[in-house]
């Protein structure tokens, strides 16, 4: 279901990647009888809502990014992006502390070595010269609303840094807010296999 759903966006997905995504689905559903990490755990919702939704970002990844993801939680898209992606570096952030063991369980299981948690507030990781203006793309998933989210990715892209949120609804208010400001806003529109309409909006920075 995973391959063919992301096939439909365009996304090819390896034998050896579906392992690893129904490998990270398993232990999610494990950590998830002992720690409240996801909602959504029977196995078509997993694999449409939240392994489809999160291969959708994969065309936009430019080769070799830096990629963070702010509020990781499970690990969408951060994880499946990791799978499918040994070219780019990603780094998750999540304010739970058991979300992120759990992330940092998946990614030494899966012997992801160009993936690592991080167990932050994204505003006090933000201030950090370690992580501050060292990102080509900033991504976030069901994190905050349009606005907040462009505020606190700006601190971790580099001058030519990228925004993606990857929204369930959208608002042409919420997308108003911030067009034209410090980012130039486009929207693809996609839907998953269930029919559920999503959207990803890009963000090139313009000035800032
Ligand atoms: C609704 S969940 C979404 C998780 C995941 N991106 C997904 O799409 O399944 C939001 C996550 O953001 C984290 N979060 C909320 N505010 C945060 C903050 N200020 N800094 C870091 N993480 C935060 C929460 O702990 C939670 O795991």
């Amino acid at each position: 279901m995973i391959a063919r759903g992301a096939g439909q966006m365009g996304v090819r997905i390896e034998k050896d990647q579906l392992d690893a995504m129904a490998f990270h689905a398993a232990e999610l559903i494990k950590w998830n009888k002992k720690f409240n990490i996801t909602a959504i755990t029977d196995p078509v919702g997993m694999a449409v809502k939240h392994f489809v939704d999160s291969v959708a970002l994969i065309p936009w990844v430019p080769q070799g990014a830096a990629v963070v993801d702010l509020g990781s939680g499970g690990g969408f898209p951060g994880i499946p992006l990791a799978i499918c992606r040994p070219d780019i570096r990603v780094v998750m952030v999540d304010a739970s502390r058991k979300k992120v063991s759990f992330l940092n369980h998946v990614v030494r299981m899966e012997n992801l070595s160009h993936a690592t948690a991080l167990h932050s507030r994204v505003e006090i990781l933000a201030g950090d010269d370690k992580y501050a203006g060292k990102f080509d793309m900033a991504v976030s998933r069901a994190f905050t609303g349009l606005g907040r989210f462009v505020d606190l990715a700006l601190p971790f892209l580099s001058s030519q840094g990228k925004i993606v949120a990857m929204k369930g609804d959208l608002s042409t208010e919420e997308v108003e807010e911030v067009d034209g400001s410090c980012f130039d806003v486009d929207i693809k529109r996609y839907c998953l296999p269930n029919g559920d309409r999503r959207a990803l909006v890009v963000g090139v920075r313009s000035c800032c």
